[in-house]
């Protein structure tokens, strides 16, 4: 069985505990990980607190090297990682390929969009000010960061919490999710392959519900960047050494149709939004809401667009993969039964082999269905049928989620105006929900998250301004 070390101060750890990760194609035993005791989490902490000062030291244009050699190795051993991530989390290969380039190119542009930063200086010229000073705004690095990662972007959600914190001076505890966490250590041995300094970057391993509050309660950490499920992100809201935190959490997106218009391409970005990675973004299109006339004309048009989903082994590259765990594709199947029983339509799927179900697609769902609040996290769409608009932002706005919303119409003032009225970070207009481009500021409201992510959000999240003001 191979086993992968964490890594804390540049050094592979020899725990005395090991922690299995499973392949979800198979459900059986992958790999093993480090699986750290408390101790070894707060050396992590005091390697990362020890490298600190010197990273910040070095200067920008060190930083940017070490991350640009961070970078070119990720492409370089672009294979070997969208293997491991293929194995980790089941998502196909040539999607695990991408999200290593797209990684790549998020490192680029934190590093083009941190030279645009400026510095804010003032003197007496400046409006408001009638002293005889000269005032400097400079940002500088906030300390010590925690990332944890969740395992549906193994390498992306990860690295777009770390390149951001480094390149501004921070070093790091970073915690990849279980699923995940070989791709993670891997991306640290690549960063001490770049030559990054010991301490800056420490991978610390092991399951979230043992070590979490270990790692989120240390003393030295400076800020955290979560991105996870609403109960963890609660938890850290509750107990968590620092209050600075950017916490980015499930959704419920909807896509509500106003219209008719276009129905057949609408129907094919719903089913590209709702059933990517077999559902498991939290971006995911995850409910339509539309009216009774537009549902008789857009059901059958989704389902003809869920009937082409390829289904099957990651290494086949199919749209729908197996699930992350038994646990996810069970909670999937309970919302799917619990919507029949009540009386939704199974228009398209239902059916499950171990951790890989068919794209469901369930039409008449209620708001008594637990599917029309619940966030799958897996291939499942329901239908909701509203007839007044007020009433559709109404039941959009209900969940206790707000990360975005799709609204499609051929009347864009119309949607405009829809729009302005959904609690959401994000509205979309005739186009899916999705993170993307990643220059674009990325944030949930209610229990979607807490803070902003985005290339800008997180140079400026895991900095700080540090004024000097000189009277003359
Ligand atoms: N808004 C967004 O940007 C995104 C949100 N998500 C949300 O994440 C969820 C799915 O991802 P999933 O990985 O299952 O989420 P989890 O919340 O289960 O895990 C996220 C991370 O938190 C760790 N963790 C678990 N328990 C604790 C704890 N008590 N303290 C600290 N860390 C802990 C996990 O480790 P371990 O794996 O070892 O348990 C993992 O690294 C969905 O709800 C989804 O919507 C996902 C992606 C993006
Ligand atoms: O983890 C997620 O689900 C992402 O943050 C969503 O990213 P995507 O919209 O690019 O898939």
């Amino acid at each position: 069985m191979e086993k992968f070390k964490a890594i804390i101060n540049n050094q592979e750890i020899e725990s005395n505990s090991w922690l299995d990760i499973m392949d979800p194609t198979t459900d059986e035993v992958y790999a093993q990980v480090s699986a750290l005791s408390a101790q070894e989490i707060d050396s992590a902490f005091k390697a990362a607190k020890a490298a600190q000062k010197n990273w910040e030291a070095i200067g920008i244009e060190k930083r940017i090297e070490f991350l640009t050699r961070w970078r070119d190795l990720m492409l370089k051993n672009e294979e070997d990682l969208a293997t491991t991530m293929m194995h980790e989390i089941a998502k196909a290969y040539k999607d695990c390929l991408t999200e290593v380039r797209r990684t790549a190119e998020y490192i680029d542009l934190t590093i083009s969009e941190y030279n645009d930063l400026q510095v804010l200086t003032f003197d007496k010229n400046s409006k408001g000010i009638n002293e005889d000073i000269i005032a400097e705004y400079k940002r500088i690095a906030k300390g010590v960061g925690v990332g944890i990662s969740p395992f549906n972007y193994p390498i992306n959600l990860a690295v777009s919490k770390l390149a951001p914190g480094l390149l501004t001076g921070n070093t790091f505890v970073f915690k990849p999710a279980t699923q995940g966490s070989i791709v993670g250590i891997k991306i640290g041995q690549l960063a001490i392959e770049a030559g990054i300094p010991a301490g800056v970057l420490n991978v610390v391993t092991g399951r979230g519900r043992e070590i979490g509050d270990v790692i989120v309660t240390n003393p030295l950490i400076d800020f955290i960047s979560f991105t996870g499920s609403v109960p963890v992100g609660r938890r850290l809201m509750e107990i968590s050494s620092s209050k600075d935190l950017v916490l980015e959490l499930g959704g419920k997106d909807a896509a509500i149709l106003l219209d008719d218009h276009n129905l057949e391409n609408i129907a094919k970005d719903i089913v590209a939004g709702a059933f990517s990675y077999s559902g498991q973004r939290c971006t995911a299109i995850k409910r339509v809401i539309t009216t009774n006339d537009i549902a008789d004309k857009l059901t059958p048009l989704i389902k003809a667009e869920v009937a082409k989903l390829t289904v099957g082994l990651p290494s086949e590259n199919p749209i729908i993969t197996p699930m992350i765990d038994k646990k996810s594709a069970d909670f999937v199947t309970d919302l799917i039964n619990d919507a029949i029983k009540k009386g939704a339509t199974l228009v398209y799927g239902g059916s499950r082999d171990k951790n890989l179900l068919q794209p469901t697609l369930l039409d008449n769902v209620t708001v008594e269905m637990n599917v029309a609040w619940e966030e799958p996290f897996g291939p499942v769409l329901p239908i909701i049928r509203i007839n007044e608009i007020e009433n559709m932002i109404n039941i959009a706005n209900k969940s206790n989620f707000g990360l975005q919303t799709s609204v499609y119409s051929k009347d864009v003032d119309l949607a405009y105006k829809v729009a302005e009225q959904l609690e959401v970070g994000t509205v979309n207009i005739n186009r899916r929900t999705q993170r993307g481009p990643d220059v674009l500021p990325f944030l949930g409201v209610k229990d979607s998250g807490f803070g902003v992510q985005g290339i800008k959000e997180t140079i400026l999240s895991t900095t700080r301004y540090r004024g000097i003001i000189i009277k003359k």
